[in-house]
């Protein structure tokens, strides 16, 4: 049974250009009175049946939280009809609801009794109310004194004990503490368990990949994509990727040419021989060495040599490095280095390690690795050319960033092949 119908739903807001904040600027600047509309859903079709958990993930402003208002009836379409059936409790945004000079204990009241309960049966929960939010100590001081934390466990510990069959949830867990967030997650799953039909938003996807029946990617106003959470998520990761990778190559030509330019003009490239011993740090510590052999240009390619900065867990990934050569020579080794954000070093090699003698200095070196097994994350590449003894001619901290995208759940650093046997 449907207990959620959304038929051709439109939405618009009306953004105001600056209106001018005294009446003398409104007179005078009549113009400013002017605003323009926008759209923030435009024709939403959507099905939730009675007990299904279903995640609404997207971009920010794809028109998710305006969705949940809708459910909740705290605004209402321009276009379109919504059918709900069941008591609706609602997470929105962080104190609506709330009444900042009113203590904890009278935001409960009047929170709850919003919700259709009655004093009597606000009586029999406060206490489960009031432990399940650990505010104990604060429950009578206004809410005004909450941190955003405190905040949220007060209105998630009365929407979820309201009794409601359908529980709206917009992305506030996020500023809770983490072991209540693991509180909130069990609380969900025990309703989830009771029949209640759940609709939250979240930019978790291992949460709604863990939680839900169906995910729901809303793309400008739109949407893109619905159904099982696993597609779901991974057309929106696609999405992703898209964009990102885009604005990436963007960025890091920038980001190369930055730091290039930075070191030529802070420090000529002089080959006088007394430099090789000034292998300290330079230009802020991201490069530095002597420029025998310069780095000239670092990209990441994929199999298919796209240019990349996002990439699937376990794709084929190949760094190409452009140098130049300064001066003569005898010995080189090139090597690299991936560093997660946090600086854990996940990986490093050169060709020395890997036994390969340079014979040739043609300009341009490439690494493959064939599967880039790292975890969900951020990371950094250092590319480094030196002499065998690791004297460097040139070495570049965190030359790229690149972000690796895992589509099962594990933590850590690496992805190990690995197989279970059960005995
Ligand atoms: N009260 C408002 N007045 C004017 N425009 C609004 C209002 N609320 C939302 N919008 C606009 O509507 C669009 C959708 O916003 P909405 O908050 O629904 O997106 P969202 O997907 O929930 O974003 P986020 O992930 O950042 O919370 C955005 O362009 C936003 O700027």
């Amino acid at each position: 049974m449907d207990v959620i119908k959304v038929k051709d739903v439109w939405k618009k807001y009306k953004i105001y250009h600056d209106k001018g904040s005294t009446l003398k600027e409104r007179i005078l600047f009549k113009n400013r009175n002017r605003y323009e509309e926008r759209w923030a859903l435009k024709g939403i079709d959507l099905d939730i049946k009675k007990g299904e958990t279903v995640g609404l993930i997207g971009e920010n402003g794809s028109g998710k939280s305006t969705l949940l208002k809708l459910l909740t009836k705290i605004i209402y379409p321009n276009k379109g009809e919504i059918e709900i059936k069941g008591k609706v409790s609602s997470l929105l945004e962080l104190g609506a609801g709330f009444h900042p000079d009113m203590t904890g204990r009278e935001n409960i009241y009047m929170n709850a009794s919003i919700f259709g309960l009655t004093k009597e049966e606000i009586d029999k929960k406060l206490d489960d109310i009031i432990s399940f939010s650990g505010l104990e100590d604060f429950i009578d001081n206004p809410v005004r004194t909450y941190s955003s934390g405190m905040y949220m466990r007060l209105a998630f510990s009365v929407a979820i004990n309201v009794d409601a069959d359908i529980l709206l949830i917009d992305e506030v867990l996020a500023v809770g503490d983490t072991s209540f967030q693991k509180k909130c997650i069990e609380k969900m799953v025990e309703l989830k368990n009771k029949g209640v039909t759940i609709v939250f938003v979240s930019h978790d996807n291992n949460m709604v990949k863990r939680l839900c029946d169906k995910a729901i990617w809303l793309k400008n106003g739109n949407i893109a994509s619905q159904g099982i959470v696993k597609d779901v998520i991974n057309n929106y990761l696609d999405h992703l990727n898209t964009k990102s990778n885009i604005k990436c190559t963007e960025d890091s030509k920038n980001e190369i040419n930055s730091t290039n330019n930075q070191v030529i003009s802070e420090r000529e490239v002089s080959i006088e021989k007394e430099e090789v011993k000034d292998i300290k740090p330079a230009n802020k510590n991201k490069r530095w060495g002597n420029k025998y052999v310069e780095i000239l240009q670092v990209d990441m390619f994929d199999k298919d040599n796209k240019s990349k900065h996002i990439f699937i867990s376990g794709e084929t990934v190949r760094i190409s490095i452009k140098y130049k050569v300064n001066k003569k020579v005898d010995d080189v080794v090139f090597g690299i280095g991936i560093f997660r954000d946090d600086e854990v070093c996940c990986y490093g090699t050169n060709t020395f390690i890997d036994n390969y003698k340079i014979d040739k200095l043609t300009g341009r070196i490439d690494v493959e690795i064939d599967n880039l097994n790292l975890i969900t994350g951020k990371y950094y590449l250092d590319v480094a050319v030196h002499d065998k003894f690791g004297l460097p001619y040139d070495y570049i901290k965190k030359i790229l960033s690149f972000n690796v995208e895992t589509r099962t759940e594990e933590i850590g650093v690496v992805r190990l092949a690995h197989k279970w046997h059960i005995l």
